[in-house]
């Protein structure tokens, strides 16, 4: 976690986007359409046709109105038929009022109609485009390199991505209202422009400085909320760590609730300040503006009054025109801040398409040769070198081993040595910076990751408690096998699983884990031996077990390991332990130290060698007499 002090300020109006940029962003607009097309056609051709007949109503009323006032003004002026309801029927004057009455009523439930179908092809359209946006950023995800997800500023990215993925579903509406404002806006146009041309040109001046105020405070609000991105992120851990079952029992142990509290209110309050800020400054400004747009329209107003006072127009035409005048001006206030709010929005599309634009390094080759299997020489680490990506320090440097095809090989060393990094590099989830490793002379680089993946069974230290059921807790190991019962009780009995399944109440259906109603919680060491089981359920040639048994007891793990020595012969093994009572148990012993091998040979060719594996074997038997 970082700390607030020292962070680099809100962003200055210098760092927005220029108008250029601004407009490059609207292409991302385009992508968005014909996402949206691709989730439903028939969807998306609804929305915009009910949109396009809806466009007009708005004039039809309008004009409906002024023939209805029209007409009261006429029958006023006619002497009457008789004294009630019943004589002025008879007399056939109201014939035309009824059926104006009858046709704005037409109108009105038309018009709700309509809105009401909009509203419903959107909405069912919005969630179908949000599920299709989750599952590409998905699949996406899945094709990036580890390197992606161990990077902060990768995460970042990530999650202004999914932020998008369910917060961008307005977008949609809004640019199809957008265009159906525009036809609104030229059909009341066309019959201002008929009655008072000059009228239009007033316009412009009520809302120009509101589009322009909104538009400056959505450039300012995006910015903020892409700087706070890291203290978004950060937010959220927080909570996490402050209110998850897999924490709370350090948490409460150390007493560490208050300094949760308090840290997350520290930086709350930093973004709520700044966000106060920028409101404040923001409904201000749009009070002013929201100001010189009315004095406008009832400058305008007061303008077509005076004209039917001195007869230039009829009441009607005066309901028309303040009417078209009103509705005008709020439609070009609303079309113009729809443009700016696109625009504002489109800069956060940029954020979802630009993680898409982000390509896997680690690049399948162009013609892969085929993972060799058996494995028949070995895997060969020729002078291999690593730097995790931005750090200034190799993690490896110079390693040069051969694993021989059949032999079990123990990586020692103090943390930090290198060990998993060596496994990170043999499963192709880094390529090595320099040097090369080849199984059976093939080079790594030269094999699709999968088909390495496919024949490498891996267990990392912090694998993964998947809160599913026993029976797919293991089958996940083999995703095409998860079905072979036989398969996956076999890998249970291998890794000894078999013995913590039958106890669970509902065996291999069993839940897993708390997250989930009735699932049931396993110790740490037989959830290592779940997490084994996956290794086995691949079959396959090179198994690594990186310290997934460091919360096994001495017996459970010596057992594992006796058991992994002899259902792994044959096979290729790499194991990672701290414990020398399971790492003299392998073939030879690779002792590493700041990223290179110090020592190498057999459990006793160490011990007789009297140098660090001795040392450190030593001490920790001195720990058991
Ligand atoms: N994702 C990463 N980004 C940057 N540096 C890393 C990353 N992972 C590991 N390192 C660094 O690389 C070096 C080797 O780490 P590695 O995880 O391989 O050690 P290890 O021998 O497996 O240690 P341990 O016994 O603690 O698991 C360490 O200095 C570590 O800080």
């Amino acid at each position: 976690m970082t700390d607030l002090p020292g962070r680099k300020p809100p962003p200055h109006p210098e760092t927005a986007p220029t108008f250029r940029e601004r407009l490059e962003n609207l292409r991302h607009l385009g992508r968005l359409v014909s996402q949206i097309w691709r989730t439903s056609r028939p969807l998306t051709a609804a929305s915009i046709g009910l949109r396009l007949i809806a466009s007009v109503q708005p004039i039809a009323m309008l004009y409906v109105g002024k023939l209805i006032i029209d007409e009261v003004v006429r029958l006023t002026s006619l002497s009457a038929p008789g004294p009630g309801f019943a004589e002025w029927w008879a007399s056939g004057a109201l014939t035309t009022i009824i059926g104006l009455l009858a046709l704005e009523l037409a109108l009105v439930i038309f018009s709700d109609l309509l809105a009401r179908a909009t509203g419903l092809a959107d909405a069912v359209l919005s969630e179908l485009h949000s599920n299709q946006v989750s599952v590409e950023l998905m699949t996406h995800a899945a094709r990036l390199d580890l390197m992606h997800f161990e990077s902060a500023e990768y995460q970042d990215r990530l999650e202004r991505a999914r932020r998008q993925a369910a917060g961008r579903n307005a977008l949609l509406s809004q640019m199809f209202g957008q265009a159906q404002d525009i036809i609104t806006v030229a059909t009341l146009a066309g019959g201002l422009f008929f009655y008072a041309p000059w009228l239009i040109l007033l316009l412009p001046l009520s809302f120009v400085p509101a589009v322009w105020g909104e538009s400056r405070f959505n450039t300012l609000a995006y910015f903020m909320n892409r700087w706070r991105t890291p203290e978004r992120r950060e937010l959220e851990y927080i909570r996490y760590v402050g209110s998850s079952a897999d924490t709370a029992k350090e948490i409460k142990l150390f007493g560490l609730g208050a300094f949760l509290i308090e840290r997350f209110k520290r930086l709350a309050h930093t973004i709520f300040l700044e966000n106060r800020r920028l409101s404040t400054q923001r409904a201000g400004w749009g009070a002013v503006f929201s100001s010189i747009s009315a004095l406008t329209y009832y400058g305008a107003y007061a303008f077509i009054v005076w004209r039917t006072i001195i007869g230039d127009f009829s009441i009607g035409d005066l309901a028309f025109l303040s009417g078209s005048f009103l509705r005008l001006n709020g439609l070009f206030q609303k079309i113009l801040l729809g443009f700016t709010q696109i625009a504002g929005q489109s800069m956060y599309l940029d954020d979802l398409f630009s993680f898409f634009e982000i390509e896997p390094t680690i690049l399948p080759p162009a013609h892969p040769k085929p993972f060799p299997q058996p494995i028949a020489q070995g895997i060969v680490f020729d002078n291999v070198g690593f730097r995790y990506p931005d750090t200034e320090t190799w993690a490896i440097r110079g390693l040069s081993f051969t694993l021989h095809a059949g032999e079990t090989l123990a990586l020692v060393g103090e943390n930090g040595a290198g060990k998993t990094t060596i496994v990170k590099l043999l499963t192709r989830l880094y390529d090595p910076d320099e040097g090369r490793i080849s199984v059976d002379g093939i080079d790594l680089k030269d094999m699709r990751i999968e088909d390495i993946h496919a024949h490498i069974g891996v267990i990392f230290q912090d694998f993964i408690r998947y809160s599913l059921s026993a029976r797919e807790n293991i089958g996940v190991g083999r995703i095409d096998d998860q079905h072979d019962m036989d398969r996956i009780e076999d890998a249970a009995e291998r890794s000894l699983a078999d013995q913590v399944i039958t106890k669970l109440p509902g065996g291999y259906d069993t839940q897993l884990g708390r997250l989930f109603n009735k699932g049931r919680d396993l110790s740490g060491g037989e959830w290592q031996k779940v997490a084994i089981a996956r290794a086995y359920m691949r079959d396959a040639d090179l198994i690594i077990l990186d310290e997934p048994t460091a919360a096994l007891d001495a017996k459970a793990e010596a057992e594992v390991f006796s058991r992994f020595k002899s259902l792994a012969s044959g096979k290729t093994a790499v194991i990672i332990s701290h414990r020398f009572s399971t790492v003299r148990m392998a073939d030879r012993i690779l002792v590493l130290e700041n990223g290179a091998i110090l020592e190498s040979g057999s459990h006793e060719q160490l011990v007789a060698l009297r140098g660090r594996y001795a040392e450190l074997f030593e001490l920790q038997a001195a720990g058991y007499r």
